[in-house]
């Protein structure tokens, strides 16, 4: 799978972990930085993959900053991005599952890195069911981009 990741100055080291555990898989990897524990601002890495993902040059996303919060922010803003707060695989499979989210947000600071790999891989493992009351409540996110 065609993946782009990006984070903050708070989530380098995870960055590279699992961009090196997902590479090591197979997958292809865009690496949207930062690559520097240099205090910078969350919102331009959640943008610059949420674009990559709006614009279909991935087909998944991954950010990371301290929390997840603000990263997961910084993506939803772009069109057509459905980005999930994970801090469990539970939550992973139902991001997918239930919200069809095409990026997955995580916190370094608020996660150990085992939990992290095995949210990436519940994400990118786990089909959108196709619920007729998912597609529905779906079809009224995309509605409010209009
Ligand atoms: O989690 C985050 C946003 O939700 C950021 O990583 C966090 O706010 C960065 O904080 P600091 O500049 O104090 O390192």
């Amino acid at each position: 799978m065609k993946i782009a990741i990006g984070n903050d100055h708070g989530a380098v080291d995870y960055k590279n972990t699992i961009m090196e555990m997902l590479r090591n898989e197979g997958h292809e990897v865009i690496d949207c930085g930062t690559d520097s524990y240099e205090s910078c601002d969350y919102v331009d890495f959640g943008k610059a993959v949420a674009e990559k993902v709006a614009n279909h040059e991935v087909e998944k996303g991954i950010v990371i900053c301290g929390t997840g919060i603000g990263i997961s922010i910084a993506a939803n803003k772009v069109k057509g991005i459905r980005c999930g707060l994970c801090t469990n695989t539970t939550m992973a499979r139902l991001t997918r599952e239930h919200n069809d989210a095409n990026v997955l947000s995580m916190g370094q600071r608020i996660i150990g890195i085992e939990v992290a790999k095995d949210i990436v891989h519940t994400f990118l493992s786990t089909p959108f069911s196709n619920g007729e009351r998912h597609k529905r409540r779906i079809e009224k996110l995309a509605e409010m981009e209009k």
